[in-house]
């Protein structure tokens, strides 16, 4: 442990990890308090640069509790599931060396020491885009690192796990799945990386964001009382979703992007029909869902073979997959005709790669007011100006990496508080 000389150093960690989005929905768990899933669940991890979350973690003899400050506001830690993910980490902590700051911390010393915590999410928070799996992913990382744990993704992934369940997949670029595991303990109810992002690198991901307000039923108690309520979900669990996983990890595997496409919109319309088999009916969906939806159906159906996947979590936000580049600029072209900005800012109305606006050939909101209707739209098509806030595109991505360079870090090392607070 420090020496009294010592006792004022902070040492800290930082971390980034992305969020995923399912393409085989987790949805009703079989043991609450450990979240454990009532089946598999398949997913692909989303670019860092558009969708994570970054987060610093610090531990000083200085510090009196645990403390964190979520986007710059501090928030409570004492909530099970963060209570959790710091006991399962603290007991599995080593030894730490830093001789140049003449720092040593016994394996033994880190259930005495407090932490602070400061994370920073590059997009909302709890609005339907998974910001606890990017952010339960990252705290259990980088506590990882700041407590030279054991570099074990499949257990660091099933204390992500008692975060948030869909966190586990975080832990992991690529396609990821998460295997439901028979133990009552858990112990085998992890996340294993089917393929890295460079497998099926020609994939685009364009999010339309419908709402990004915070959502009326959360999706730990929507999955409550889907299990609690539902006899659909019996039926998905055990008869359906083994199947379409077998068939998903073959559809990946093999880039067939048919296959994939079907698997991944009837898995999504599954999800949101056990929702509405919920007693009293949950709705997450919204006209604007529907109706993008709609779009991408008649599209798929027009070119006799699906372009576009669609895929909606517990909100409104669609998740459209394109099977390419140019697929995703046709995509756009429909979308922009249909949900044109509000805004006179092309610019806030398209975030992440923007570059695939002028691959739509969109350079000017003019550009968007010119575009024809879609042809596979035969009666007038109605526009939706503002319905959409705005759209992210993105792509396969890596998994949680640490940031070494100072600007990224969150806590200031002589106060051992958030920055900027
Ligand atoms: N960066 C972060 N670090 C740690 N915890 C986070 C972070 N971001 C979000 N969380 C936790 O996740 C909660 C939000 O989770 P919630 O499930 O309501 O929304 P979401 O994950 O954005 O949406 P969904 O899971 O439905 O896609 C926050 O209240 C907080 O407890
Ligand atoms: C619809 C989903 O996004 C549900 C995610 O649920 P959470 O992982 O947010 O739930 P808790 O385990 O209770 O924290 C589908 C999915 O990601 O698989």
């Amino acid at each position: 442990m420090a020496t009294e000389a010592q006792a004022q150093w902070v040492l800290t960690a930082t971390g980034r990890s992305p969020t995923n989005i399912a393409v085989i929905k987790y949805w009703g768990k079989r043991d609450e308090a450990l979240i454990l899933p009532v089946n598999d669940s398949i997913s692909v991890t989303l670019d860092p640069d558009h969708l994570s979350a970054t987060t610093t973690v610090a531990a000083s003899p200085a510090f009196p509790s645990d403390r964190m400050w979520l986007n710059g506001k501090e928030i409570a830690l004492s909530g099970g599931r963060f209570q959790s993910c710091l006991r399962e980490i603290r007991k599995r902590a080593r030894d730490v060396e830093d001789e140049k700051r003449g720092i040593k911390i016994k394996k033994e010393d880190w259930e005495k020491l407090h932490v602070h915590i400061a994370s920073y999410n590059n997009f909302p928070t709890a609005a339907g885009l998974a910001s606890s799996a990017a952010g339960f992913a990252c705290l259990v990382f980088t506590l990882g690192k700041l407590m030279n744990v054991n570099e074990d993704y499949g257990e660091l992934s099933s204390i992500a796990r008692q975060g948030s369940g869909s966190a586990c997949r975080s832990i992991y670029g690529g396609f990821v799945k998460w295997c439901m595991g028979k133990n009552d303990d858990g112990s085998d109810s992890m996340a294993v990386q089917l393929v890295d992002e460079s497998h099926w690198d020609d994939l685009v991901i364009i999010i339309a964001v419908v709402s990004s307000k915070q959502k009326e039923t959360s999706s730990t108690s929507g999955m409550r009382d889907t299990v609690e309520t539902s006899p659909l979900l019996q039926y998905r669990a055990q008869t359906v979703v083994p199947g379409r996983i077998l068939k998903m990890e073959e559809a990946i595997k093999n880039r067939d992007f048919e296959s994939f496409a079907r698997l991944t919109c009837a898995d999504s319309n599954q999800f949101h029909a056990v929702c509405l088999d919920t007693s009293p009916p949950i709705f997450y969906m919204n006209d604007t869902s529907h109706r993008i939806i709609s779009l991408v159906e008649k599209w798929n159906h027009s070119e006799g073979t699906p372009q576009v996947a669609y895929t909606f979590d517990a909100g409104p936000n669609a998740v459209l997959i394109a099977r390419n580049r140019k697929t995703a600029a046709l995509l756009l072209q429909r979308l922009l005709y249909c949900f044109p900005p509000q805004q006179n800012n092309l610019d806030s109305y398209m975030v992440g790669d923007k570059s695939i606006l002028s691959s739509a050939g969109v350079q000017s909101l003019a550009d968007i007011e010119a575009l024809p209707p879609p042809p596979e739209m035969k009666t007038p098509t109605q526009k939706f100006k503002g319905d959409v806030s705005y759209f992210i595109c993105s792509r396969p991505g890596a998994g949680p990496k640490v940031l070494t360079e100072e600007r990224h870090t969150l806590i200031d090392s002589a106060t051992g508080l958030a920055k900027g607070v």
